[in-house]
């Protein structure tokens, strides 16, 4: 017997938790793993939404044969065509082979693309309804939600969105699948850490689906990936709000590269500085040792970012420089940005980051501090009145 649950009037949850694979999209570390989450309408028609990553398709199709038996599917309801949703669309066709694939304009190209799939297209667009018989589907087109042919399915019957990929985050279900039966601590990091990383370069479009869904009756969220919001989906709703509107929390963020251990001792001594001033939330991480995902989405958090740097052969430090790409390329807004770092002759760590901070347009807090060789007096005393400028702007901000 295969774990899967009815979520309501026969929708059921036939996803799969993923804790072989160590990085998802071969980057992202999945340490506590993941699940792609598909579901079984059992209706008149059956219909799935969206699949799962072909390395679990032997469980998957197990699961849909021990709810529905000898019936056929009907339609496969494609939301996204990314391969860790699209992944056993084949075989579920060979399973299956007179069950219609439901995707919009966009969605059939990749199905060509990717499986060579030719026959039993249904194409829907913005707006479209789609009878089972107890359960009427409406599809809601959400393109760069966050590739071209994302859409989302709403069951106007029991009031369900299936949002594929958006308000889902890493982490496989460890037996609580909905939002009542977790600790939400653990989902909320790891959720912001897929939107920050992932969903977030498409804010904008998020904004716009947000709006375009605002006037539904959302009773039930399910997600591609992540819990099924069922008990409070304002809660998800309201943290993606806030987070493609780069809206940020009291605290600071301070990342540094360093070789030799004098930038990381600036960094200590910044940190210690602010959190003497009153900030709770000062998180110090080392960009060779902690994966750029996490600190991107720490940074997505809090509204000050402190980003240090020894120089390395003429250039920023690797680490920091592959962060600095990643946050360029990520869109954010709204951040204000320190620097400060080491070097032995002519430089190169602090002004790289400077012309990143001319680049990503954020607002500068101090001056930048750069050693040579090691810091000294002169820099501690810079690097106290910077902590005590942050804590103080941050305290005026967002009171104490
Ligand atoms: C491989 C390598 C390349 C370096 N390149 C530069 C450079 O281009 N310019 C410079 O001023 N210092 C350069 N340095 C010196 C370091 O930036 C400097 O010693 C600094 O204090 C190291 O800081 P850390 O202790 O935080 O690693 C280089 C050092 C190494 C080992």
């Amino acid at each position: 017997m295969n774990c899967r649950l009815n979520i309501k009037d026969n929708i059921h949850w036939i996803g799969v938790n993923d804790r072989e694979t160590t990085l998802f999209e071969n980057y992202w570390p999945l340490e506590q793993g993941v699940a792609y989450n598909s579901y079984l309408i059992n209706d008149e028609k059956i219909a799935i939404m969206d699949t799962v990553k072909f390395n679990k398709t032997t469980e998957y199709l197990e699961k849909i044969k021990e709810i529905i038996g000898d019936r056929p599917v009907d339609y496969l309801i494609v939301n996204h065509m990314e391969p860790d949703h699209s992944g056993s669309m084949l075989a579920l066709l060979g399973a299956y082979p007179d069950m219609k694939i439901v995707g919009n304009k966009k969605t059939f190209p990749f199905i060509e693309g990717f499986y060579g799939i030719t026959k039993n297209h249904y194409v829907v667009d913005d707006g479209d309804e789609l009878d089972l018989g107890y359960h009427k589907l409406k599809f809601y087109l959400t393109p760069m939600v966050h590739w071209p042919e994302t859409m989302m399915t709403y069951d106007q019957t029991s009031k369900i969105l299936f949002s594929m990929d958006a308000f889902g985050g890493f982490g496989a279900l460890d037996g609580g699948i909905f939002d009542d039966e977790i600790n939400f601590d653990f989902y909320e990091d790891e959720t912001r850490r897929y939107y920050s990383n992932i969903v977030a370069k498409y804010s904008p479009m998020v904004q716009r689906s947000l709006k375009k869904l605002s006037d539904l009756d959302i009773q039930i969220i399910a997600p591609t990936h992540g819990p099924i919001w069922r008990t409070n989906p304002e809660k998800i709703l309201n943290l993606y709000d806030k987070w493609s509107k780069f809206e940020a929390e009291k605290g600071v963020v301070i990342v540094y590269g360093s070789m030799y251990g004098n930038t990381a001792k600036m960094a200590d001594y910044l940190a210690r500085i602010i959190a003497e001033n009153g900030i709770k939330n000062v998180k110090v991480y080392d960009a060779s040792k902690t994966h750029n995902s996490y600190i991107l989405s720490d940074i997505w958090k809090y509204r000050s970012v402190i980003i240090g740097s020894c120089a390395y052969n003429t250039k920023v430090f690797s680490s920091v420089e592959t962060l600095l790409a990643k946050l360029s390329n990520s869109g954010l807004k709204d951040r204000w940005i320190s620097v400060f770092g080491n070097k032995s002759w002519s430089g190169g760590g602090v002004s790289g980051i400077e012309a990143f901070v001319q680049e990503i347009g954020w607002e500068k807090i101090g001056p930048s501090i750069e050693a040579t060789y090691s810091p000294k007096d002169a820099e501690f005393e810079s690097l106290k009145s910077l902590g005590k400028e942050v804590a103080q702007k941050l305290t005026e901000t967002y009171g104490d």
